[in-house]
């Protein structure tokens, strides 16, 4: 939330040798989850929860199966209000309101928290129209093809698309359906992406193409990303937040360090493939 101070922790100082000469910008928060409890009928799936995500970083989410991961991302859009036995307790702030406020629209909010799954879900529809269906929905005034055109270069995708925007989205390849379905996020102009092992279900260069993407799309977006793949998690993101058993937040830092030198054990014996 752009209006609140950040947090002493996320501010970056050359502690080594005392210089301000370069003074580092400190991160603002995008979004900050306080007290954040989760239940599916009586199964607590997040336990307490407070973490405040940096701006225009890579946040990932890691940790063993069942943890709890995917649960803390959909309460971010409010996506578990899809689920009939999901209940939330706490905050999730985001632009200085809770989302759970009775007056938060989850439609408007999904636009400016928007998600891209596991599966890449394309409509049956043209790429263009996958990347314009949105904005018509919404009543979008401006030029649709000038922000199709936007959003597919965005996600990488234009060049390899510019010649079949009339192409049904399902004849794409895996990895471009993905980057279609991250074009049609970005389409509605968000200020955060989560995605949910967006590149699970990819091979491996479709999957590193999503990386390369994903760095750079953290140059205008916030993005909240669940892997199981740590050498991802180190490889892209600014920051690790290590949940384990019981939806609990073990460890959130600076990817660096969670890898390097992490304070717990149990995320030291996690990290380096002793269980999970
Ligand atoms: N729709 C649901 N209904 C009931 N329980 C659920 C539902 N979704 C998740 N859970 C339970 O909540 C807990 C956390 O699940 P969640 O999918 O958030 O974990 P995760 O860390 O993302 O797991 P994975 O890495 O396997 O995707 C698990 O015990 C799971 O069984």
């Amino acid at each position: 939330m752009s209006n609140t101070e950040p947090s002493e922790s996320l501010i970056t100082t050359d502690v080594e040798t005392g210089s301000n000469e370069q003074t580092a910008t400190p991160d603002r928060t995008a979004v900050a989850a306080r007290d954040l409890n989760v239940f599916y009928g009586d199964e607590q799936a997040i336990d307490d929860v407070s973490m405040e995500i940096p701006e225009k970083r890579v946040t990932a989410l890691i940790g063993p199966s069942g943890c709890g991961k995917s649960t803390f991302l959909r309460c971010i859009n409010r996506m578990n209000d899809m689920i009939e036995i999901c209940r939330v307790e706490g905050e999730v702030e985001f632009g200085g309101k809770n989302v759970y406020d009775a007056d938060v629209d989850p439609v408007a909010l999904r636009r400016k928290i928007g998600m891209v799954f596991q599966k890449p879900n394309p409509f049956p529809k043209s790429i263009r129209d996958n990347v314009a269906y949105g904005l018509k929905i919404q009543g979008y005034d401006g030029d649709i093809d000038e922000r199709v055109e936007e959003s597919l270069k965005g996600a990488a995708l234009w060049d390899e698309v510019k010649d079949q925007l009339d192409s049904s989205g399902l004849e794409l390849s895996g990895g471009q359906q993905q980057r279609l379905c991250i074009a049609r996020a970005i389409a509605a102009d968000p200020e955060v992406i989560l995605m949910d092992e967006p590149t699970s279900a990819l091979d491996p260069v479709a999957a590193s193409k999503i990386e390369d993407l994903i760095d750079d799309l953290a140059e205008e977006y916030t993005v909240i990303i669940v892997t199981h793949n740590m050498q991802q998690a180190a490889r892209i993101s600014d920051r690790t937040a290590v949940f384990l058993t019981g939806g609990r937040l073990v460890e959130y830092d600076d990817t660096t360090k969670i890898f390097e030198d992490p304070e717990e054990q149990r995320v030291e014996d996690y990290i380096t493939g002793k269980f999970g």
